[in-house]
């Protein structure tokens, strides 16, 4: 007797989630869901950019097509970017706790930084990237100026950008800060997380600020990180870990560096590299030229 054939799953698996509730639970879900399906979107336009008439991992030029189309569709019916927006913002609310930016805010306090500013009538210049609200860092006016921007904007005083379609030379050395709060973990390809980071270096000035918040399961359960791993990766591209602030059975951790010069190491941080085995996700940022 013939094998049956066995059914292809379907590429994006669909789960039944509800974008317009606003319970934690159903509010996790859909973010998760949002970073499978933007993560799935990158792999399949990477296939078809590099389409080279071999086989692909998921099947044909058409299949891949139509399982792009498919990726399109589910993200749409979860309300686009948009609705995983609403679903963060809900997450920064004050009643949850609030934003990042008071534990960045906090860190440039206690290095002084408001007092320099003050006293030497400086600005201190910070480039909040993946900003949901314009005015986060409202209660600095006197001493910082914050250029919010986002892919999305949801506020006219907040530029729509690709902060990895930046102009480099025109922002070289350009801030005294540059935040990513919870914008590592969204971009979907590993490398470019890595040139997200380099490009930060690059838009600092010398001695600058790099404030980088993270889901903590990214850095303290990934296959392919740890932390000593990833403060060696980021010594590498030039970031000193100044402060860190996580504890065990949190959800997310938050550090500062500082911009020095990079340090040369024999590791190689361009290919995945399996560091802890188990029941561990598969969050990497991988550094290449
Ligand atoms: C989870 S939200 C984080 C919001 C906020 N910063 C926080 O800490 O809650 C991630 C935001 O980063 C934005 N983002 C992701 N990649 C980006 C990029 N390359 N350039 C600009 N914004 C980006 C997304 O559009 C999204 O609004």
């Amino acid at each position: 007797m013939p094998k049956a054939k066995k059914r292809k799953a379907p590429i994006t698996n669909n789960i039944i989630v509800d974008p317009s509730s606003s319970k934690p639970q159903a509010r996790r879900t859909l973010i998760r869901r949002f970073h499978v399906l933007l993560k799935k979107k990158a792999q399949l336009e990477h296939q078809l950019s590099n389409d080279d008439g071999s086989k692909h991992p998921h099947g044909s030029l058409t299949e891949v097509k139509l399982a792009l189309t498919e990726v399109g569709n589910e993200i749409e019916e979860l309300g686009g970017l948009e609705a995983y927006q609403r679903m963060s913002s809900i997450g920064q609310g004050n009643d949850r706790g609030g934003g990042s930016e008071k534990y960045l805010i906090s860190w440039l306090k206690e290095m002084m930084i408001h007092e320099t500013c003050q006293r030497l009538k400086q600005r201190h210049l910070l480039l909040e990237v993946g900003a949901l609200k314009p005015d986060n860092y409202r209660s600095c006016t006197s001493w910082l100026d914050a250029a919010p921007m986002d892919l999305k904007s949801r506020h006219p005083d907040i530029l729509e950008q690709d902060f990895l379609t930046l102009d480099q030379s025109s922002h070289r050395a350009k801030w005294d800060t540059i935040s990513l709060s919870l914008v590592l973990n969204f971009v979907p390809e590993a490398s470019d997380r890595g040139r997200m980071l380099r490009y930060a270096h690059n838009m600092l000035k010398e001695g600058g600020y790099l404030f980088l918040a993270l889901p903590l399961p990214c850095v303290e359960n990934s296959r392919y990180l740890t932390f000593e791993h990833f403060r060696l990766l980021m010594s590498s591209i030039g970031f000193n870990e100044l402060k860190s602030r996580w504890k065990h059975s949190g959800k997310m951790v938050y550090y500062l560096y500082e911009k020095t010069s990079p340090v040369q190491t024999e590791m190689d941080f361009s290919k995945k590299q399996i560091l802890r085995s188990g029941n561990r996700n598969n969050f990497v940022v991988l550094i290449r030229d």
